[in-house]
């Protein structure tokens, strides 16, 4: 990574870095940002960030944009190019950063980016979106398919399944940021004293929430702000996702299996309202395993941590049926698009039947592992029919000895919740008991 030679540069420069990784690499986000934004200071990682964010979210109507003023396509060894462009665009349209910032620093980056013999052109480009801003925000709001930046495949389902109206509040939710949600641990402080330390600590917060553990502040900070964080006092978690351990509800002495559970967001959780349960942690990706593990510790939490594959139980099960099961399956993840705005262009169309198949295999393999009179909590972080209502429809016709039980509020059998209902993510659960 270049080091950044005039202020701002380095993060445009780190921004353009990591929309390439993104777009052209199919790398995520998460796993591109650190790579590329070590060496800039805190304020530059942040405006970096923010960058990389917004480009996502807009990306559709930031092509738009470039594709009007440059004469032809850039050539495929200028792609990083083109990403520097959609960074200083999302500035000058979007961002609304001084325009003088915005370009020379943006200019200023190609260099960064061994691209000095195009800086010329980024300033042409640039100056262009300057002049004509309102002609183009006016082309801009005048294409329909331009408003809701999300691909067609994905815009088509969502509005199928939806219908236009809802639809379009799934749209508009995707592309907003997400809020920080926090989960205190009930185990260690309560609601009222966390409140009263997080006013000490001068952290906005919003007083109602439909769950006791669940906080949502007015603006994100570093978890190291956070009071208690590193004793263990709270943790950051959706308030979406927390519904699990709420809904898969624990008893004591009971037999528990998370599976899927790295990071360990609600394996974490299941323990905080149950510790006296016995809870078996189980998920295929050694590195994402290791985060279930300092989670664990931070929060002073034990589980019998296993790297495992949930569709190959004779690996690693001891043969002895579990009360509950939390199956929180690998998902298109479209529930999560404002916290991944890479999402949109990383998943394919064809990948979600994929998915519904591993999800409905992994559902298999996790029902015979369940005890007759036992409950399972089906999860994802889907709002698509084919992983969710669609799959659990498909498993009852399938298993005779399977009854769902209520779990929405309403007293539905599933729970699907949209991205932004009470600014939550997008959810699904389903609750299935096995006869006896
Ligand atoms: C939605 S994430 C789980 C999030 C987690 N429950 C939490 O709350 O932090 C899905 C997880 O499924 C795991 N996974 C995917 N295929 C698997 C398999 N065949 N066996 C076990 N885990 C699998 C992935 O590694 C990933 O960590």
């Amino acid at each position: 990574m270049a080091t950044p030679h005039s202020a701002g540069a380095g993060s445009r420069a780190a921004a353009a870095q990591a929309l390439f990784m993104v777009l052209e690499q199919g790398r995520s986000l998460s796993q591109a940002l650190p790579l590329v934004t070590s060496s800039l200071s805190g304020r530059d990682r942040a405006l970096c960030q923010t960058l990389c964010y917004g480009v996502l979210r807009f990306l559709p109507q930031l092509n738009f944009v470039i594709s009007h003023l440059l004469a032809k396509p850039l050539k495929k060894d200028l792609a990083i190019l083109h990403s520097l462009l959609l960074v200083g665009t999302y500035q000058l349209i979007f961002l609304r950063t001084s325009d003088h910032a915005a370009i020379s620093a943006t200019v200023e980056a190609a260099s960064l980016l061994q691209r000095s013999r195009q800086k010329g052109l980024i300033n042409g480009v640039l100056r262009n979106v300057q002049r004509q801003r309102e002609q183009l925000e006016a082309a801009l709001a005048s294409h329909d398919e331009l408003q809701h930046n999300h691909p067609r495949w994905l815009a088509d389902l969502i509005r199928s399944h939806y219908g236009p109206e809802q639809a379009e509040a799934i749209f508009s939710a995707n592309n907003q940021q997400a809020p920080m949600w926090l989960r205190i641990n009930e185990q260690r402080t309560d609601r009222a004293q966390y409140l009263a330390r997080l006013a000490e600590a001068d952290i906005g917060y919003h007083d109602e929430s439909p769950l006791s553990s669940a906080i949502q502040l007015v603006q994100p900070v570093d978890v190291q702000r956070l009071p208690g964080f590193a004793e263990g006092m709270v943790s950051v978690q959706d308030l979406a996702a927390q519904h699990a351990a709420w809904l898969l509800n624990a008893a004591a002495g009971e037999r528990v299996l998370d599976c899927c559970a790295a990071p360990g967001g609600k394996t974490a959780h299941i323990l905080e309202r149950q510790p006296d349960c016995t809870l078996i942690a189980v998920d295929s990706d050694a590195t994402r395993l290791q985060r279930v593990h300092d989670n664990l510790q931070r929060l002073q939490l034990n589980a019998e941590v296993i790297n495992g594959d949930a569709m190959q139980p004779d690996n690693w099960w001891n043969g002895e049926h579990f009360d509950r099961i939390l199956l929180d399956a690998p998902c298109s993840a479209t529930g999560v698009i404002r916290r991944h705005p890479d999402i949109k262009w990383l998943r394919r169309s064809q990948d979600i039947a994929v998915l519904a198949q591993l999800q409905a295999d992994i559902l298999d393999t996790m029902w015979s592992l369940l005890k007759p009179g036992g409950t399972l909590l089906y999860a994802t972080c889907s709002i698509l029919p084919a992983e969710n209502s669609e799959q659990i429809a498909a498993f009852m016709k399938r298993h005779d000895d399977a009854r769902q039980v209520a779990v929405a509020p309403t007293g539905s059998p599933d729970w699907q919740w949209l991205p932004g209902e009470h600014a939550g993510d997008g959810f699904y659960y389903a609750k299935l008991e096995k006869r006896t």
